[in-house]
């Protein structure tokens, strides 16, 4: 069995974080195991209140887990704090591992995942060790202090995040004014691809990143390249997002069942 790991927060809804990584990996076949690092009190509305790990406490579960697991591939999600990404980032260098770094920081809702001051940890210390990093167009912003519009403002901002040493950088673009969902790939040996999909009209995309990230790692930790990766965890999350689930009054979650129900998404690749 293939064992993978999700360092994130906790969404008590069960949309989003290691909820949504858990189910994530379980309907992917892979073993999950998980570092928790804050609980959110949180539903399809909002998030009601944080309760973070102490660095010391998310470095007990990282022990835990090292000390008798033999991890394939793992991600991060909500990281919270510098301190917390710094702990992180320690326990992972120089392990044969694949990361997968989601940059969380702002809810569906608006509420802050990721302190200000920790924007910069996040570049020094995760960013160098990070094999694919999934940054939506505002996070991407973030990062690189550039406003993203065009397909030419994508790539460099890009080149910009291949720069601080992540292997391959996936600039999501759902949140782009196009008819489609186009994800555009980056690779720090110049290539690139585009995935495109058609963009659902829903308000039932809570969790969609983190889903998203998490079926990378599953298939990452299945053995798979990083290209065939991304494009088959674009399906997944594309498959998840048309067959929404009526959960909740808010932004609903994405459907992890659809993938065992059989559902099949349509994806184009352009090279
Ligand atoms: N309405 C939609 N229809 C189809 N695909 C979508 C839609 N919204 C997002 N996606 C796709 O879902 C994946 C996750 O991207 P998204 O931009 O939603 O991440 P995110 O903003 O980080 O999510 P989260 O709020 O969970 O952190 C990407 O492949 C994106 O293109
Ligand atoms: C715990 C958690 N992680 C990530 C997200 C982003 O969707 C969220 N809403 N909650």
């Amino acid at each position: 069995m293939n064992i993978v790991l999700t360092i994130a927060g906790s969404d008590s809804g069960g949309g989003a974080g290691i909820q949504a990584d858990l189910k994530t990996f379980q309907e992917l076949n892979v073993f999950g195991t998980t570092v928790i690092t804050a609980l959110t009190a949180q539903n399809t509305l909002g998030v009601n209140g944080i309760y973070p790990a102490t660095p010391e406490f998310v470095e007990l579960q990282l022990n835990a887990i090292f000390d008798d697991f033999d991890v394939r591939a793992l991600k991060t999600g909500m990281l919270f704090s510098a301190e917390i990404i710094q702990t992180v980032a320690r326990n992972l260098k120089d392990r044969n591992l694949r990361i997968v770094v989601d940059p969380v920081m702002i809810a569906k809702g608006g509420q802050a995942l990721l302190k200000d001051d920790a924007v910069q940890a996040l570049i020094r210390v995760l960013l160098p060790i990070a094999t694919v990093l999934t940054p939506n167009i505002p996070e991407a912003e973030t990062i690189t202090g550039m406003k993203i519009q065009t397909g030419e403002e994508i790539r460099k901002a890009a080149q910009k995040i291949l720069e601080f040493g992540v292997e391959c950088v996936v600039m999501k673009g759902g949140h782009l004014e196009d008819p489609m969902a186009v994800d555009t790939v980056f690779f720090q040996d110049g290539s690139s691809f585009q995935m495109k999909s058609p963009k659902i009209d829903t308000r039932h995309t809570h969790g969609t990143g983190c889903t998203f990230s998490a079926a990378i790692t599953a298939y990452l930790g299945r053995g798979l390249s990083i290209k065939e990766s991304i494009i088959e965890a674009k399906k997944f999350v594309q498959a998840a997002i048309e067959n929404p689930l009526n959960i909740g009054h808010g932004h609903g979650p994405t459907n992890h069942f659809a993938h065992r129900l059989g559902a099949k998404a349509e994806v184009e690749i352009i090279e």
